[in-house]
């Protein structure tokens, strides 16, 4: 007798791996990361501890810290070739195309390209998170007509980042809410641009591969790209009163408001946009730009009323990157680069234990035809 498969338009609900990697655990209100609560890791620790968590399988000591930025800072710099075909790119070219172009070109340099054990993928995710930091802020400078800002190694991992981005060194504070905003893009379960990377790499195809399609996926403004455009939405409605009027508006015109909604946690409040309101309400207070804060609260408060909506991770972080000093065109380009961690991990999770991905389908069309 036929197996009776249920279809799930956008694979909802769907178990589509196994994975110890994260576990979004809606009624407990915890992101689980490799056993930790992803909030109270973001909020007692690191990006780079993360990234140890991811690697070692541990939160590192102090001397496991300091040797494992050592050797992201030994993989800092580019082929020169990458910068060279950046400046080849249409001065229009969004970031994130340049960042897929440049993941993509990056395989071209890697002499281990076709090894898939767990000592080169973990050799190729330490070059990857030290590499597109570098190719983020850097494809910004040179696609605006401007010098590269070279890496600096006296800085910590994540400083250095918006150091390259913003051509100066945060404050303390600036540079705490950053890292935080890292960690918690860090990673977060099977996201359509964690499947995507996972399902190239069930064909054997290489790590490059599965995250030049994990950032083609994570651009979509349903997904990593709605950071871009809450922000682009913000300026727009100027005031609290404009914003208040802008959102109504798009309610009416049956628009979807960015920012708002998620699949798994659709009537509820993303964790992690909590701990960024808070990180907004400090960095909004501290830089005499409490209208902003006011702004997003207001459009919580009507999102809730007429939708029972809550913010997603996107929309608190957007305004955080504004005040940071961040070019808009690099929010979802940021976001992805927090996010190679956890998509590297997946990749390297999906070729240790390989099952080929290949679903079926409901057929909706003719049969019977004939030339
Ligand atoms: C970090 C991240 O990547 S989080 C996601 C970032 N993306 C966004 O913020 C984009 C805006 N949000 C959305 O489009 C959606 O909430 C998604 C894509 C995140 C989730 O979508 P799905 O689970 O497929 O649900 P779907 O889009 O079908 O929405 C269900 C219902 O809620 C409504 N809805 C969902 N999100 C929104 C929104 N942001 N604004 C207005 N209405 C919304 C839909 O119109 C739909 O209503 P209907 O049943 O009357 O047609
Ligand atoms: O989980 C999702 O579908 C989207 C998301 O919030 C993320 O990738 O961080």
């Amino acid at each position: 007798m036929e197996e009776q498969i249920t279809y799930k338009p956008g694979l909802n609900g769907v178990i589509a791996a196994e994975t110890c990697l994260s576990y979004l655990d809606v009624d407990a209100e915890e992101i689980v990361i490799k056993g930790y609560d992803l909030i109270e890791l973001a909020q007692s620790v690191l990006y780079i501890d993360l990234i140890h968590l991811f690697l070692q399988g541990s939160l590192p000591t102090e001397q496991e810290q300091v040797s494992l930025e050592k050797e992201l800072v030994q993989a800092y710099h580019l082929p020169s070739d990458i910068l060279a075909i950046l400046k080849q790119l249409p001065h229009t070219t969004h970031p994130m195309d340049a960042l897929r172009t440049s993941i993509s070109t990056l395989a071209s340099y890697d002499e281990q390209l076709d090894i898939h054990n767990e000592v080169e993928t973990r050799q190729k995710t330490i070059h990857l998170l030290a590499k597109i930091p570098n190719i983020v802020a850097n494809s910004y400078h040179i696609l605006h007509n401007k010098q590269p800002i070279l890496p600096r190694e006296d800085l910590a991992y994540s400083t250095n980042f918006l150091y390259m981005i913003t051509g100066h060194v945060p404050n303390e504070r600036e540079a705490a809410i950053f890292d935080q905003s890292l960690m918690v893009y860090s990673e977060h379960e099977m996201p359509n641009s964690t499947f995507t990377a996972r399902v190239i790499a069930s064909t054997n195809a290489d790590i490059y591969g599965a995250l030049t399609g994990a950032v083609a996926s994570l651009k979509g403004n349903l997904h990593g790209g709605a950071n871009e455009a809450v922000m682009y939405m913000l300026l727009e409605g100027k005031t609290v009163d404009g914003y208040r009027n802008l959102l109504y508006n798009k309610l009416q015109q049956k628009e979807k408001v960015m920012g708002f909604g998620h699949r798994v946690y659709m009537k509820k409040m993303d964790p992690r946009a909590a701990l960024m309101k808070e990180a907004l309400r400090e960095l909004a207070t501290e830089k005499g730009e409490a209208e902003i804060f006011e702004m997003c609260e207001a459009g919580e408060q009507i999102m809730k009323e007429e939708k029972g909506l809550y913010p997603n991770l996107d929309y608190y972080a957007a305004p955080v990157y504004y005040l940071l000093g961040i070019p808009i065109p690099l929010y979802t380009p940021i976001f992805f680069a927090a996010r190679t961690l956890g998509l590297s991990a997946h990749v390297a999770e999906q070729q240790q234990n390989n099952k080929l991905f290949r679903p079926r389908v409901r057929y909706t069309g003719p049969r019977g035809l004939h030339p």
